[in-house]
């Protein structure tokens, strides 16, 4: 069988993007599939990527038979999460080349290229008809100032254009720092000589260009829309471009993709068109099609990706500084889970963090799902992610709940420790079960490095990398040596190993961790020394 995942590229992706897809993955690159044949070929594949001219709709997921795990881009969101899918976008490679289209579309617009264009082709020499206006001391309005609405902003102002921009989320320092007077939506639409939208398509801002908006703006307003068709009433323009309220509008985004051959606004004279290029030059394809490989490779590698679309948003500095603490959760979820004795089932785990950090500035999402990831992952055939971890621990009956311990001193560091306690069950191994009664596993991150710092009432040091080997024994001299000679013989790279006592001579357990796993038969040897009480294999 195949162990590499398979990622279907159904529309162009940079060449940059696709070599790096091969190094980790099979991939079948079919573009224009019809809806039929992409749901045929989804059920083989763990990722999809697409750009805005494929639907990626409920029916997709559910001819995926849950094998897609992630889809580069986006899709129905609803349906994505219910099969724990994650989307993951390319949020930035685009930005400048969307500016750049905004501002091509609005130069050639005041110059009418286009019309003036096809009329030469034509063979008319029309001089009088295509006499521009000129943007200099003109006042755009940008609606929208994030990403692509502050880029075209800059640019406006080298053309001489007095910039003024609405953006209900916009931090003051950024307009400030462009020069760019932040106003309110209906100022912005009513001084404008231009308006350029740069806003995403939500309920707030569907046909935010409607025949009301269009009739508080200045005659004669010039319109630019790269951003999505659906931020403007498409009827209501042709209406306000036949009154004459707006002279030109220039579009990249439609409602409707490609819009209908007799579409009124696309036939309009006083309309310029382009088929949604607003992200195709050669440069951000590429930088996209990198940006987009690379978060669906980390998402099928299971890392946390800073550009998904449907699981909690951590900025990336935060990731950064998360992610030992997110490895540590996972792995403290699936040592906890194989202490499990079988047949018992975990309806009950309790989270505890030690952090100095406040509540508001700690987000445990993360952390609650990469438990839960641990938790089920080992004891199911389900794949668990961000995007999923509630949804399915819900579905499973398993109630996981969170404590926090504030701790005094200073909060350089996110966390101090994460405990995980699985209540109601036996164990197969009876000294994780702590003096309460629950199975309890305890991790601290040293220099980076997630550690096992506490399994039941003892107290260990191991580094979670590789898997780890637990026994108890009689503390005696030479325990370790004898384990140790066995794992040796066995070619069994021991990474780590600490004893944690109750006092000297008495009980203790020894947390091993090993890189390789031991054969059966040298885990049998460690069993059979006489001082080892109990042990037990856990893999990581
Ligand atoms: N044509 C293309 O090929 C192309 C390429 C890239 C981006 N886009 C589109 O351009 C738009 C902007 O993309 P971006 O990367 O700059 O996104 P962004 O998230 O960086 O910026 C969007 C801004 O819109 C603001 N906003 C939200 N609601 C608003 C409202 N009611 N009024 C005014 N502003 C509002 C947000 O606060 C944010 O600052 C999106 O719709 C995106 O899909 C199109
Ligand atoms: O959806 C986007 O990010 C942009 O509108 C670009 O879409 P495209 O990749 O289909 O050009």
């Amino acid at each position: 069988m195949d162990a590499k995942p398979t990622i279907l590229v159904a529309e162009k992706l940079g060449e940059a993007g696709v070599n790096l897809l091969k190094e980790f993955a099979n991939v079948d690159c079919s573009y224009n599939l019809s809806p039929e044949e992409l749901c045929t070929k989804i059920s083989l594949c763990d990722a999809l990527i697409v750009r805005s001219g494929t639907k990626v709709n409920r029916e997709v997921f559910e001819s995926s038979g849950g094998r897609l795990k992630v889809v580069g881009r986006d899709g129905v969101l609803a349906a994505a999460t219910e099969h724990g899918c994650l989307v993951v976008n390319a949020p930035t490679a685009n930005t400048v080349a969307a500016a750049e289209h905004g501002i091509a579309l609005l130069t050639s617009m005041a110059r009418n290229i286009a019309q003036a264009d096809a009329s030469v082709k034509a063979g008319k020499w029309e001089r009088s008809k295509y006499v521009g206006v000129s943007l200099v001391g003109k006042t755009l309005a940008v609606l929208g100032f994030g990403k692509v609405g502050s880029e075209v902003a800059r640019r406006a102002k080298g053309l001489g254009m007095h910039v003024i921009a609405h953006d209900p989320y916009a931090p003051a320092d950024r307009a400030r720092a462009i020069g760019v007077g932040l106003v309110s939506f209906d100022e912005a639409i009513a001084s404008a000589d231009f308006i350029s939208l740069h806003m995403p398509l939500t309920a707030s801002t569907s046909k935010m260009l409607n025949d009301e908006t269009f009739a508080k703006m200045k005659k004669g307003v010039r319109i630019i829309n790269v951003a999505r068709g659906g931020v403007i009433d498409e009827e209501a323009l042709v209406k306000a471009l036949d009154a004459g309220i707006v002279a030109q509008a220039a579009l990249d985004v439609f409602t409707e993709e490609p819009p209908a051959k007799d579409s009124k606004l696309v036939q309009h004279e006083n309309v310029t068109a382009t088929p949604h290029l607003g992200a195709s030059t050669m440069e951000a394809q590429e930088g996209v099609a990198i940006e987009v490989a690379e978060a669906v490779v980390g998402a099928l590698k299971g890392e946390l990706a800073a550009t998904a679309v449907n699981a909690p948003m951590v900025p990336a500095q935060v990731l950064t500084e998360l992610k030992p603490y997110v490895s540590l959760a996972e792995k403290l979820g699936r040592l906890a889970v194989q202490l499990v004795a079988g047949g018992s089932g975990v309806k009950t785990v309790k989270v505890t963090y030690a952090s100095a950090r406040a509540p508001d500035d700690l987000d445990t999402r993360l952390l609650r799902a990469m438990i839960t990831k641990g938790l089920i992952e080992p004891i199911s055939s389900v794949f668990v992610n961000l995007v999923n971890a509630d949804f399915t621990a819900k579905q499973r009956g398993l109630r996981i709940t969170e404590e926090r311990i504030l701790l005094d001193g200073s909060p350089e560091s996110p966390l101090e420790l994460i405990q995980v306690q699985i209540a109601n069950v036996e164990s197969r191994f009876a000294s994780a079960i702590s003096d309460s009664g629950e199975i309890k596993v305890e991790g601290r991150v040293k220099d980076g490095v997630p550690h096992l710092t506490r399994v039941g009432s003892f107290e260990v040091d191991v580094s979670l990398e590789g898997s780890i080997i637990l026994c108890r024994q009689v503390d005696q001299p030479g325990m370790i040596g004898k384990v140790g000679s066995i794992l040796a013989e066995d070619n069994v790279n021991v990474s780590f190993m600490s004893v944690g006592r109750i006092a000297p001579r008495k009980q203790a357990v020894m947390a091993i961790g090993v890189d390789e796993e031991p054969t059966k038969q040298s885990l049998k040897k460690i069993g059979d020394i006489p001082a080892i009480e109990e042990f037990v294999y856990l893999k990581l």
